[in-house]
This record gives structure tokens, sequence and C-alpha cells, in this order.
């Protein structure tokens, strides 16, 4: 059990299990894009974690670049979603690879859809490590999904709540 401001939460995915399914996404990455010299795209703060893991396991020529979105109040969201960091990197006519740590409503995709149609990326496709299927609202394909989750908070591996708990290994949820 951990203590985070006032909530307990307790474990609930193991860092082995988290690393397995790394591992799985990993491989289908280095067949689907080893000789596309992609751009990894990691969305902050959340995803520092899993890119990392993603991109020490990639094989071939890869770019990353990060943007930094934020639109958790708690364990809310509060529907609006904020570029607090933007792409600083010409992205047109190149194949990106966008890592999520998790894909909740789907809020932050739409509006990072938003953003890499501008920049005229030839193609796109999101890869996220923890997906909640009964939340997901929109119509943006999730073409790489770690590992489906039902509709609860979660915090760990990257994942806060109010700033705290992104340095825990595993993954745990709301007691
Ligand atoms: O599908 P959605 O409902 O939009 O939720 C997904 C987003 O929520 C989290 O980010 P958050 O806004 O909490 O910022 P953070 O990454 O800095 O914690 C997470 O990292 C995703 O980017
Ligand atoms: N920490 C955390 N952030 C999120 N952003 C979207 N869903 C979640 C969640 O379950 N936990």
């Amino acid at each position: 059990m951990v203590k985070l401001h006032d909530l307990e939460f307790e474990p609930y995915i193991s860092e082995e299990e988290i690393m397995q399914v790394i591992d799985q996404i990993s491989e289908t990455l280095n067949k689907d894009f080893g000789n596309k010299n992609p751009v990894f795209l990691g969305v902050l703060n959340g995803s520092f974690m899993f890119a990392s893991e993603i991109i020490k396991r990639f094989n071939s020529d890869c770019e990353i670049s990060f943007v930094k979105m934020g639109s958790y109040e708690g364990t809310e969201t509060t529907g609006n979603v904020k570029t607090l960091l933007g792409l600083n990197q010409d992205l047109k006519g190149r194949q990106v690879i966008l890592l999520e740590d998790i894909v909740d409503t789907g809020n932050t995709l739409v509006e990072i859809d938003q953003i890499l149609k501008q920049a005229e990326v030839e193609d796109y496709k999101v890869v996220t490590l923890f997906f909640k299927p009964d939340a997901y609202k929109k119509d943006i394909p999730v073409q790489y999904k770690g590992m489906d989750i039902p509709n609860e908070f979660i915090v760990g591996f990257g994942l806060d709540y109010d700033g705290l708990g992104r340095n825990l290994t595993q993954v745990y949820k709301r007691k």
C-alpha cells in the first residue's frame, strides 16, 4: 500500500508484467518501423518512463522528441487539454510514433492529432502502455495497446496523483 497526499493506493500491475508488455510492444515496433527512421514523440510528463523503455529496445535508426500536455487535476480530467510545450522539431513528411503512458478519455489524443496534422507528418501511429476501453470516446485509432484496464484511476510508472507517484516502478490503483 502507498499513500499519496490524501489517498491510499494498492498494488495493481507488477513491474514484471509491465516489462513483459513493453517487450511485446517493442518486438512489434522493431518489425513495423525497423527501416523507417521514425520519430518517437513522447507525451510528457507521464510517458517519460515508458518512452525510455521503448526507445532502449528499438534497434534501428530513430529520433526522439517530446511534447508536454496536461489536463488532469487530482484524479479527474478537466476536459481542457493544454499544450504546455509544443513541437520543437520539423516533422513534415516524417513517420511519427506517439508514445503515451495511458489513453483514457482520448481528450489528449484529439489535441495531439491536430498538432500532428498541422505539422504535416506523413503518418503517425499511437502506442500506449495502458488503455481504458470503457472511457475512450473518440474516433482516433490507437494501433498499439499494451494493456486494457478498467476505468479506475492508477498511479506509478510515470503516472501521478497531483504530482506524486511517478517514480513508483509498478502500478497501483485506488484502494
Ligand atoms: O485520454 P485522456 O483522458 O486525455 O488522458 C490521458 C492523458 O492523461 C495523462 O496526462 P495528464 O494530463 O495527467 O498530464 P501528465 O502526463 O503531466 O500527468 C496521461 O499522461 C495522458 O497524456
Ligand atoms: N495518474 C493517472 N493519470 C491519468 N490520466 C488519464 N487517466 C489517468 C489515470 O488513470 N491515472
